[in-house]
């Protein structure tokens, strides 16, 4: 058994998510107990200047450094915060904060190699903790053709299989992304998929503070969008957007589904006077139907089942609305089977870290667009 840390915080930017887990077992043959889980939230001003860079705000290289070591604090206290009262961890797999990412789609379409930089130092991390730490889990997989994420396909393969259901696990963060799993049977495992789907909650959380002037910077449980009623109109206009028709592998960020998307989207609805709720209820049905679309469109078949994961799966609307459109097809939480939803992410990092330490590849090539498999992440020894 090795107890390792997973750090991560997403496109969300709402706080560090960490998972203390014990791994058993070794490449995709593992169990994952999880020990604790907690999330830390960012100081708002690191927060906010996250946020700034990641909607295309010029800094300066000194400025650059100085919300890296904001921010690989932040991660380091996290990891001591989780351990309180627990064994302690001997590996820590850090995410790290993506401040930057260029897909191999879209615009960026043209460049040869994807580019992903996550701010938060593995070095100083393991540093102020004392615990070997691997981050820069996307650069490998970038190296070798990939798009650097999804990441997480792999471990949904290991964790959440199932011997006769197929399954979509569908995360719902500040971006979405589904990992599409075959019933065990022949070449299961060349037959996973997986991709970004588009919007998660970036463009919703980004409309709640706008409409509530910064009061608010999230629906909770979808309550305001389910008071209002979707404009399918717009839905369908903004449906004709080239990511949703693009074929995966793929993937995507704020520098798309972020501030300026969100302004076009207002902009867009000034001709139809939306009430706010009605505003919310259309983004979230873009979200929904984004998602649902996109597994008609692009997976060999629909899947038996569908399990939701990160923040977005607390939104009750944007739940509702995924199994109106999924129709028969039944839409729960991954806690229903065992695996903790709002860590799940978190949780994939200490993995993956695991996986780099136990000499087994990170990445699934059907998922990332990768040449090959790899082992993902950089290792940093303790000083
Ligand atoms: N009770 C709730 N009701 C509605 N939405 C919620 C609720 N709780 C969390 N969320 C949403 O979930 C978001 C955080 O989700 P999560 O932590 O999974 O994202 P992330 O990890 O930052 O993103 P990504 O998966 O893109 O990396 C919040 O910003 C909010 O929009
Ligand atoms: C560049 C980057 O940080 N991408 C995130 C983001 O958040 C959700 C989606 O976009 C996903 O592709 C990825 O994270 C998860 C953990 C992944 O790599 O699987």
């Amino acid at each position: 058994m090795t107890r390792v840390i997973g750090l991560m915080s997403g496109t969300s930017v709402d706080g560090i998510d960490a998972a203390l887990v014990d791994i058993f077992g070794t490449d995709l043959n593992i169990k994952v107990e999880l020990v604790a889980g907690e999330t830390y939230p960012y100081p708002v001003n690191i927060r906010e200047r996250i946020l700034e860079v990641c909607a295309g705000k010029t800094i300066s290289m000194l400025e650059l450094a100085q919300l890296d070591d904001a921010v690989a604090s932040c991660f380091a206290e996290a990891a001591i915060k989780i351990q309180a009262g627990h064994q302690k961890a001997t590996l820590i797999g850090s995410h790290g904060q993506t401040i930057y990412h260029r897909s191999l789609t879209g615009k960026y379409g043209q460049a040869k190699l994807g580019y992903s930089l996550q701010i938060g130092r593995g070095i100083l991390i393991s540093h102020l903790t004392g615990i070997t730490t691997v981050n820069n889990f996307r650069a490998a997989d970038i190296a070798v053709g990939g798009q650097g994420a999804p990441l997480v396909p792999r471990v949904d393969a290991a964790l959440l299989s199932h011997h006769s259901e197929s399954r979509c696990i569908q995360n719902i963060g500040g971006i979405g992304n589904v990992t599409y799993i075959p019933a065990h049977g022949d070449n299961w495992l060349s037959l996973i998929r997986g991709w970004d789907t588009g919007p998660g909650n970036s463009l919703l959380d980004l409309a709640v503070e706008h409409l509530t002037d910064k009061a608010k910077t999230y629906d909770e449980d979808g309550n305001w969008a389910s008071s209002g009623t979707p404009n399918f109109t717009l839905v369908e206009q903004w449906l004709d957007e080239e990511y949703f028709h693009l074929l995966p592998p793929k993937s995507t960020g704020r520098e798309l589904f972020g501030v300026d998307y969100l302004h076009q989207c207002i902009k867009d609805a000034e001709n139809f006077q939306l009430s706010p709720a009605d505003f919310l209820a259309t983004l979230t049905e873009l979200t929904a139907v984004s998602i649902v679309e996109s597994y008609r469109n692009f997976l060999p078949q629909m899947p038996n089942r569908v399990l939701l994961c990160g923040g977005g799966s607390r939104n009750l609307y944007l739940k509702h609305r995924l199994q109106d459109l999924l129709g028969n097809i039944p839409v729960s939480i991954t806690n229903e089977v065992g695996l903790n939803a709002d860590f799940k992410e978190a949780i994939a990092f200490a993995v993956l870290a695991y996986w780099r330490q136990t000499g087994s590849p990170g990445n699934l090539p059907a998922a990332t667009g990768a040449s090959q498999e790899v082992l993902l992440g950089n290792i940093h020894i303790p000083l």
